[in-house]
């Protein structure tokens, strides 16, 4: 970009800049990013990798990087960043185009980023894993349209097959990560823009809702949620190898609602953790 050579770049949705804090020494050992959208489950990500990294120090000691602002919450665990990016596109944009030029002025290299979310999704038994292979539109096309000064601009979103076929081979050799690699499809809305009939609008009946979903499983989509394309999009644009890796809270041909047991969600957030933990040790070399 022209501007990250600027004398001065700040990173104001994280409280961080090049002339107030030292990136390279706080980020410069950076190897994985792991973004998610709730700052809880990026924190409990952080003090997870602390355990299985035997990391000096208490769980309880790891600070939110971005305390200062509640836009994002940023955590670091050895070679391991932890960052929140909300919900939607336009929030995990904001946080990637600050992450992306933070592993810049860090001089950060050959890092891996992953996002490890929940979704819905489509003739998978709740609790199921997808890795992304394609991350594709409501047209089920595989691509993220931005709007650049008044023109629309078309970005691929093709994530690297080596690196979900690697994830995919961490999930078996884990007990209770039941796993498949498929496409997502990203929405910009949970509710009418998954085919929800329990919003507050509806403009579809249930015969509508249910061959939508069938049109998505015919395009080999397995999942939905709603950051997928522009992650993967961006990643690409920049370099940066990056995987998509959600478990399903639910089967949407089955229903709408997320009525499952708290504790059971819980356990479930956990699989996508477990599953990118399991590889960051084998590529650090940490597996017995
Ligand atoms: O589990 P996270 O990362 O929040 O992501 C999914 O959950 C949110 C909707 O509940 C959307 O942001 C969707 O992409
Ligand atoms: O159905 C779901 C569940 C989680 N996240 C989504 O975006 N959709």
């Amino acid at each position: 970009s022209p501007q990250t050579g600027a004398v001065q770049d700040i990173l104001y949705h994280f409280n961080l800049g090049t002339k107030t804090h030292n990136l390279p020494a706080m980020f410069g050992d950076i190897k994985f990013v792991c973004v998610g959208g709730s700052a809880n489950r990026m924190r409990a990500f952080a003090q997870f990798m602390h355990q299985e990294l035997g990391q000096p120090g208490h769980v309880d000691d790891i600070r939110d990087i971005c305390e200062e602002t509640d836009r994002y919450s940023m955590f670091k665990v050895g070679p391991v960043l932890s960052v929140s990016h909300g919900m939607g596109a336009p929030s995990i944009s904001i946080m990637l185009h600050e992450l992306i030029k933070l592993l810049y002025h860090s001089r950060c290299r050959d890092v891996i980023l992953f996002r490890i979310g929940t979704s819905g999704g489509i003739g998978l038994a709740p609790g199921t894993v997808v890795i992304t292979d394609k991350a594709v539109d409501s047209f089920f096309r595989p691509q993220f349209e931005q709007v650049v000064l008044g023109k629309v601009i078309v970005r691929s979103t093709e994530l690297d097959e080596g690196l979900s076929k690697e994830l995919l081979q961490c999930s078996t050799e884990l007990p209770d990560i039941p796993t498949v690699i498929a496409n997502t499809m990203c929405t910009h809305d949970f509710y009418e823009g998954q085919g929800r009939l329990d919003g507050a609008l509806c403009s579809f009946s249930t015969e509508e809702k249910l061959e939508y979903l069938r049109k998505a499983h015919e395009a080999g989509v397995r999942n939905i949620e709603m950051e997928s394309t522009v992650f993967a999009a961006m990643c690409r644009m920049c370099n940066l190898k990056a995987a998509v890796i959600c478990v399903t809270l639910l089967n949407r041909f089955e229903g709408d609602q997320i009525s499952t047991h708290h504790d059971v969600l819980v356990e479930y957030q956990q699989r996508p953790q477990g599953l990118v933990a399991h590889f960051i040790k084998k590529r650090l070399g940490l597996m017995a």
